[in-house]
């Protein structure tokens, strides 16, 4: 007799707590019981066998007629689409703006005219140089992008975590991108501008300086996406109901404050979790701790531009917040993350020239060749022009044109009526009234491919920025700068690079040309326009200047060992939660260990898999033999020996110390190693702690 459709034996199969039947040829089948949907096609067509392709017997040849194969494989075959070009790497969430009053004097923009209006928003944020599946923690700027689904249209902030931006002009962006790219013939190294074609496209353009100063600060290896601030970089302008027109600039200001990691963390973070900004914002909203920023912006108008120091057009010039302090307009709180990553944040498609009436543009040429680029590249990306049509891309305001059909249309115009003016009274019509527009500024001259000559000073707001750092701050620009041209191997590149760090800083272009073994200092570079030394420091630009002062949002790490204290990381565990910050225990094995009274402490990492890089913080909550058995263990010691060389704050129980011994550090070294004797220390330990890094250590460690 022929066999059945499924070629199932229909003989039932355990394996430990799953009953499934077993198939013809020893295969699983897991069967639709109850009430457990039935598999079908994507045309709905129930499935009778998913484990065997159709075959003329049960060990011939494959049939083409099998469509159920054939639509599986062929939609899997297209499950890619192209990445993004740049940008690529990037991790989003769901959440609301919230306004605080209205700005009606200022903006029409109905996002910002009631108090207490919630407004639906998507944030997409990203590294720039590296692909899709590149490591969290490369060297890089962040994008800060933000959806603002408001009444009167969607309105992006396509921002970076970097207030300015490396070049001028548009016509530039694609050299840019390609010179910090993997170099074409071999094809690396990946997110990383520690490379020849990256400096020497920047040795070359003068007018990226001051964006080198914020990329080889902190700023660009930041602890987390929720610690770091956004901007959207250029000048825009803000439309009042009667058209007049104030300049404006964007900033998002994280609620908990700023903090980034130090370059070697950031080196073994790649390894230990490429993941650590994605991981840290899931785990953030998914424990219900909502991230937040508070949308500030800077307003002015058309005397102070022309009485400013640069051009207010000049992307790669910022308005220090002590000359003009932003103000604030509102929160954004992320609470929920996407269903779906590919459905949401794969296809998430931003463009600078989505702007609701009563905001407008400025004459930034940066600006204006990205408004030109966004709707291009996602139509090229997404496949098709009706990727508005897609739920993460649609308005949430009611919406009516005549834009129809093309690739995989979802909605399109009702009725008879495609086009306006129509005789049928169908189908929506323009409104002078309520419709998007743009400031009437007046316009003449001549047709010319021109660089203003007020872009022309590339290194005062450099110096200004590197001016502005704490010292440590400063002495990591001078880290990054030996490591990313230590990596260049045409001499001529960093000599070049030296040239330009003399007119930023002498101190500065001195000690890298030292660490690089560059023995005679080259001539400064010749500059267009002298760089200025009257610019006061804007304390506003350092990381350090301005700490959050609390760990909460932070993460320490305990590591413990068998006949440790339970008790005493009880009262830890509360003191830290208390204050706000989280605590992952790291044993020698995932299972836990067996405390000294005989109860059991739950780990979640073991020793190889949770090393401290992965946290702000960390403690030692040892027994004596505990830590001597660590002590063996190259993970343990490198635990300890990374914290302290890292600048983080250690607490540890008398029983530690012989693991402290082993990995070369001295339990009174400074005061950041903080003996947990008892309650009292607990409470010093987190005190300390909201430093976040004892930076006086750094000398002694010699990062
Ligand atoms: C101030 C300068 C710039 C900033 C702040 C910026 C920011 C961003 C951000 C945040 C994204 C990622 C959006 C997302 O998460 O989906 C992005 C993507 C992109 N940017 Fe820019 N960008 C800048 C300059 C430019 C310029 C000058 C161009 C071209 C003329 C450009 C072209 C692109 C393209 C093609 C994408 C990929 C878009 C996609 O496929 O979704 N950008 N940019």
């Amino acid at each position: 007799m022929a066999k059945s459709a499924r070629q199932s034996s229909g003989t039932p199969a355990t394996i430990h707590d799953q009953k499934l039947e077993r198939g013809n040829g020893g295969e699983l089948h897991q069967i639709a019981e109850g009430d457990t949907p039935v598999l079908t096609t994507a045309q709905g067509v129930p499935v009778a066998d998913d484990q065997n392709t159709l075959k003329i017997g049960e060990r011939g040849p494959s049939l083409i007629e099998d469509f159920h194969f054939r639509e599986k494989i062929f939609h899997f075959d297209h499950e890619r689409i192209p990445e993004r070009v740049v940008h690529a790497r990037g991790y989003g969430a769901h959440g609301y703006f919230e306004t605080y009053e209205s700005l009606a004097k200022y903006t029409r923009a109905d996002i910002f005219q009631r108090a207490g209006e919630k407004t639906p928003a998507f944030v997409r944020f990203s590294t720039v140089a590296g692909s899709e599946g590149s490591a969290d923690l490369a060297r890089d700027v962040r994008g800060f992008a933000v959806k603002l689904y408001t009444k009167e249209g969607n309105w992006d902030i396509v921002g970076n975590n970097i207030p300015v931006f490396f070049i001028q002009d548009a016509i530039k962006f694609p050299d840019i991108i390609h010179s910090v790219k993997p170099e074409p013939d071999r094809g690396f190294p990946q997110a990383a501008s520690a490379h020849d074609t990256f400096w020497d496209f920047i040795s070359l353009t003068p007018e990226s300086m001051h964006m080198i100063m914020w990329v080889m600060s902190d700023r660009a290896i930041p602890r987390s996406f929720r610690f770091m601030e956004g901007f959207g970089v250029h000048t825009f302008r803000f439309l009042n109901a009667k058209d007049e027109s104030t300049f404006v600039k964007f900033h998002w200001k994280p609620k908990l404050g700023l903090q980034s990691v130090v370059w070697n963390e950031a080196l073994k973070i790649n390894g230990a979790d490429p993941d650590f900004h994605r991981r840290d914002l899931w785990d953030a909203i998914q424990s219900g701790n909502f991230p937040e920023w508070e949308l500030r912006v800077q307003l002015f108008d058309q005397d102070f531009a022309d009485s400013f120091d640069f051009d207010v057009l000049d992307p790669t010039k910022l308005i220090p917040e002590e000359v003009i302090a932003p103000i604030a307009l509102g929160r954004l709180v992320l609470d929920r993350m996407p269903d779906n990553l590919f459905a949401e944040t794969e296809q998430v498609a931003f463009m600078t020239q989505n702007v609701p009436p009563g905001v407008d543009f400025s004459n930034d040429p940066l600006l204006q060749g990205r408004n030109f680029s966004y709707l291009d590249t996602q139509i090229k990306r997404l496949g098709s022009t009706n990727f508005t049509h897609l739920p993460i891309n649609a308005p949430k305001c009611p919406f009516h044109h005549f834009q129809q059909d093309g690739h995989m249309a979802m909605r399109n115009p009702v009725g008879r009526v495609n086009y306006q003016p129509n005789s049928f009274g169908e189908g929506p019509r323009e409104s002078a009234q309520r419709g998007f527009r743009s400031f009437p500024e007046a316009m003449d001259g001549q047709k010319v491919r021109l660089r203003a000559a007020s872009f022309a000073d590339h290194y005062s707001q450099a110096r200004q920025f590197f001016n502005s750092q704490t010292a440590p701050e400063q002495k990591h620009i001078g880290m990054a700068l030996t490591f990313e041209l230590s990596k260049v191997e045409t001499s001529v590149i960093r000599e070049r690079m030296i040239s330009h760090l003399l007119n930023i800083d002498e101190g500065l272009a001195e000690t890298v040309a030292d660490k690089l073994g560059i023995k005679e200092l080259p001539k400064p570079a010749d500059a267009a326009v002298a760089p200025r030394d009257d610019l006061e420091p804007s304390p506003a630009l350092s990381i350090l200047a301005n700490g959050p002062d609390s760990f909460a949002g932070r993460k320490v790490g305990v590591l413990v060992s068998p006949g440790a204290d339970a008790s005493l990381l009880k009262k830890l565990r509360t003191a830290i939660e208390k204050e706000g910050a989280t605590v992952e225990v790291i044993a020698p094995k995932v299972g836990g260990v067996e405390a000294a009274d005989g109860t059991m402490i739950a780990a979640k990492h073991m020793i190889d898999g949770g090393p401290s890089v992965l946290f702000d913080a960390v403690a030692l909550v040892l027994s004596e033999e505990g830590a001597e058995r660590l002590a063996g263990e190259a993970a343990a010691r490198d635990f300890v020996a990374d914290a302290f060389a890292h600048c983080k704050f250690i607490a540890f129980t008398p029983g530690a110390a012989p693991l402290l011994r082993k990995a070369g550090v001295d339990p009174k070294a400074d005061e950041g190693l903080i003996g947990l004797g008892d309650a009292k220390a607990i409470a010093g330990f987190i005190e300390s702690c909201r430093k976040l890094r004892l930076w006086s250590r750094e000398t002694a460690v010699k990062l």
